[in-house]
């Protein structure tokens, strides 16, 4: 039998949107069904009131399977879910937001990876060590989706990130999570470890 994740969906975004993390458009959330294709946010929704109608469902190939609406478009960054689902079999949900903190980190570093603070929180992304050395992977705002969604596929095959999150330069954070519920605090820790590092840069800390 076929769960059908809308209703967490729509419950994040509600969160995510009030949190300002997703204001008017921006963003797109998806959850994976038994069959391997996934829910996917319908492209240009206002995320705070999203209703089941504004969603599709897509093979793990970009085919589109299922629309309660013809007019429904899938998110214009559905190529980005569909390599994160390729590249790692166990992630049932695939969460992208535009908050203004992680556009400004990504400004911090200008190469492929952003330094995280050897802070508690990351125990929440999977990272249980003393004094960890991890790194963000941040990847290029490229104006062709795919092309972004090409290069994170390829640099997931060729290095597994420490953490289940990027980042897109000046755009914002992607998450994914063995389920809808674990997306939505890997979000919230992301988002967490983004304001850190700002606020540590304004008081001259650093890590
Ligand atoms: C106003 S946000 C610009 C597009 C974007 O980055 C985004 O996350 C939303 O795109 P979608 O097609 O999923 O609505
Ligand atoms: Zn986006």
């Amino acid at each position: 039998m076929n769960t059908d994740p809308r209703e967490s969906l729509m419950e994040a975004s509600r969160q995510f949107y009030q949190l300002g993390w997703m204001a008017g458009t921006a963003g797109n959330l998806s959850a994976r069904v038994e069959d391997g294709s996934f829910w996917i946010t319908a492209s240009g929704k206002q995320k705070g009131k999203l209703v089941a109608d504004d969603f599709v469902r897509v093979s793990l190939t970009g085919e589109l399977l299922e629309t309660p609406n013809p007019e429904n478009k899938p998110s214009a960054e559905t190529s980005i879910h569909q390599a994160i689902y390729s590249c790692f079999a166990e992630a049932r949900a695939c969460y992208h937001v535009h908050s203004v903190e992680a556009k400004l980190v990504t400004n911090l570093v200008e190469g492929e990876k952003l330094p995280l603070p050897p802070i508690e929180m990351l125990k929440g992304l999977g990272v249980w060590e003393e004094n960890p050395q991890v790194f963000m992977p941040v990847f290029h705002n490229h104006l062709q989706v795919p092309k972004i969604a090409q290069e994170i596929s390829d640099r997931f095959h060729r290095e597994t990130p420490q953490v289940p999150a990027l980042l897109i330069r000046n755009h914002g954070v992607t998450v994914w999570a063995n389920s809808a519920a674990e997306a939505e605090n890997h979000v919230e820790l992301a988002e967490y470890i983004f304001r850190y590092i700002v606020a540590a840069r304004q008081v001259g800390i650093k890590f």
